[in-house]
């Protein structure tokens, strides 16, 4: 029988995780969005036909909850939806910092998954750190890993490691796109237009993702093969390393990963 899911919360990431189900194959009768806003919820069945209604009408038969409200809104959300979910469905929130104990006290009984998805996933090319709950069996565990298949990579972690996550891929399509943002000022300053500027840098990095995905060697081998001993790499690197730009990263990863326990 077909997985029913219910989607609370049909913003960024709720709307991309309705596309990419849909478009892995999922019948538009088998998802069900919880929407508060009235003009989006109209939005998301005009663009994908689904039903769109209220929360608690939403989870009601339901095998699959995903939570993908803020965080400030998940204690609300949990209240309202707590009689209302079947006890054999599994809740996945993927709202960031939201410990799987909090959900699991607000929902007894019911098995948890924590995930932290990121924006890439609105191409399909998206990375999620998965985490089962205390009563959360193997096979659904399966299930949740397939379902956000279908909008890229899954990794299960840990929950101890879920804020490293949210550090490196839940924040990291930021990272990519502030470097993005560098090389084309940098570009432009020396004597590019911004738009030739922009499409160089744009598809050096998806050329140098794509390379870093399928090829053998690793990240390190990788940049060493693009530096010419006294070339012109070699003045970048050495410039980023003087200018503390490799330390500044890693800080900044340690950072991210600081305020996500905070937040939680
Ligand atoms: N955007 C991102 O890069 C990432 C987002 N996330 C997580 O995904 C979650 C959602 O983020 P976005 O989609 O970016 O936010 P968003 O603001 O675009 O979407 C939230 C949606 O939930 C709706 N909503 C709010 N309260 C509701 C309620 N009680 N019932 C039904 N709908 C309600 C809002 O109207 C809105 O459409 C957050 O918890 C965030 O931590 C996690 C990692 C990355
Ligand atoms: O910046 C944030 O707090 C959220 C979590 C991961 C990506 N965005």
């Amino acid at each position: 029988m077909s997985t029913r899911i219910a989607i609370l919360g049909g913003g960024v990431m709720g709307g991309t995780l309705l596309s990419a189900l849909l478009s892995a194959g999922h019948a538009p009768g088998d998802v069900v969005v919880g929407e508060k806003l009235a003009e989006r919820a109209e939005e998301l069945r005009e663009q994908f036909g689904v039903t769109v209604t209220g929360n608690v009408e939403a989870v009601s038969g339901a095998d699959v909850v995903l939570v993908v409200v803020k965080p400030q809104d998940v204690p609300s959300l949990l209240e309202e939806i707590a009689g209302a979910v079947p006890p054999d469905a599994t809740v996945v929130s993927l709202a960031a910092g939201i410990r799987i104990a909090t959900i699991e006290q607000a929902l007894p009984g019911v098995a948890v998954v924590r995930a932290m998805p990121n924006t890439p996933a609105l191409v399909g090319a998206g990375m999620f750190g998965i985490s089962p709950g205390s009563t959360c069996t193997d096979d659904r565990l399966e299930l949740v890993r397939e379902l956000l298949a279908t909008g890229g990579k899954v990794v299960v972690v840990d929950e101890s490691g879920q804020d490293a996550v949210t550090a490196v891929s839940g924040s990291g399509p930021a990272y990519v796109f502030y470097l993005a943002e560098a090389m084309i000022a940098g570009g432009v300053e020396a004597g590019l237009d911004l738009e030739t500027a922009t499409t160089l840098a744009t598809q050096t990095i998806v050329g140098a993702a794509k390379l870093l995905d399928e090829s053998d060697e690793d990240a390190a081998e990788l940049r060493r093969r693009v530096t010419s001993p006294n070339g012109t790499t070699h003045a970048a690197i050495t410039t980023f390393d003087e200018q503390g730009v490799r330390d500044g990263l890693v800080a900044g990863v340690l950072a991210a990963a600081r305020r996500s326990e905070e937040l939680s």
